[in-house]
């Protein structure tokens, strides 16, 4: 299905598309902004490696195309980075609208089971396979893109999403990093409510989405996994983040290639992610074969 180009604006020698498509899983129409480097922009057209970044609770695509200041490095590096919405937008669903962390702009990027989300809040399916399918299926915009080349990240929900869809997914991103990421949802007042409204009451299938429990079971023993946690932020300090749960999950499993660093003093906002994007646009462009 098309995208619909609604802006292009040039930034770091590149190009910030914000696109607009139609989307089945969801039902609607999703916005999605994407980066492309300088190294894509070449004639004839570059297939670039891709970095998917999600966003956080109440987020569009706008809010880390504007001031994540990840497209500093993803041109140096020579990566595209698409920056997909945070749910679908506009079916006015009961209960959608009622608070900023759950509902509209907070899916948790799971496939919901419960009414009234179940059949249009598949962002699981999105991000993981619709978007990546139609971008590649986009006779212009598959000129830059090359999507079997691809890796992901994500910010508090979105570094949630970002772990859990690599851990779901083996194979399916070459690495993965997350800034304050809700890295425990089945222990964490955030979690229990998405996951209740989404999935229903019974705790035991929430943990087939749950960061941590992935990570606890995994086979591979190798991950491609960088996570950041700032000491000043409020939602780590009120136990939303639960990141000791993650690398004890880590150390249990005896995975190799988990790296958490807690950085002192940065709170949870996109003061604290933009300082350390270059370092997560760096553990991408290494894992893409880019450094
Ligand atoms: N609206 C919430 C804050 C939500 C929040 O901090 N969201 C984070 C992600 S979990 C964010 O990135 N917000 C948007 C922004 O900072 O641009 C509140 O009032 O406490």
């Amino acid at each position: 299905m098309p995208f619909e180009t609604k802006a292009s604006i040039a930034s770091f020698g590149g190009k910030l598309l914000k696109l607009s498509h139609p989307s089945s899983s969801t039902t609607t129409p999703m916005a999605v902004n994407i980066y492309l480097p300088p190294a894509a922009l070449t004639t004839p057209p570059t297939k670039v490696p891709v970095l998917f970044y999600l966003s956080g609770l109440t987020c569009s695509p706008e809010n880390c195309s504007e001031k994540g200041f990840f497209q500093h490095n993803a041109s140096r590096r020579g990566l595209a980075v698409v920056y997909p919405d945070t749910s679908p937008r506009g079916l006015n669903l009961p209960g959608e609208k009622d608070a900023w962390d759950f509902g509209e702009a907070a899916s948790f990027y799971i496939d919901a089971t419960q009414e009234p989300f179940k059949g249009k809040y598949n962002m699981e399916t999105y991000i993981t396979s619709e978007l990546p399918q139609a971008l590649s299926g986009d006779p212009e915009l598959a000129q830059y893109l090359d999507l079997d080349n691809k890796a992901i990240t994500g910010h508090s929900m979105g570094g949630h999403g970002a772990l859990s869809l690599y851990l779901k997914h083996p194979g399916l991103y070459k690495s993965v990093s997350a800034f304050a990421p809700i890295a425990n949802p089945t222990r964490c007042p955030w979690g229990e409510k998405a996951f209740g409204g989404y999935l229903g009451p019974d705790r035991e299938a929430w943990k087939a989405h749950d960061s941590t429990e992935l990570l606890a079971k995994w086979k591979g023993k190798d991950v491609k996994m960088l996570v950041d946690v700032g000491t000043g932020d409020n939602f780590y300090k009120q136990g939303q983040l639960l990141p000791e749960n993650l690398e004890a999950a880590a150390k249990e499993a005896g995975v190799e290639g988990f790296e958490l660093r807690y950085q002192d003093d940065y709170d949870h906002s996109y003061y604290f992610m933009a300082s350390f994007s270059d370092d997560h646009v760096d553990h991408a462009a290494t894992h893409l074969g880019l450094l």
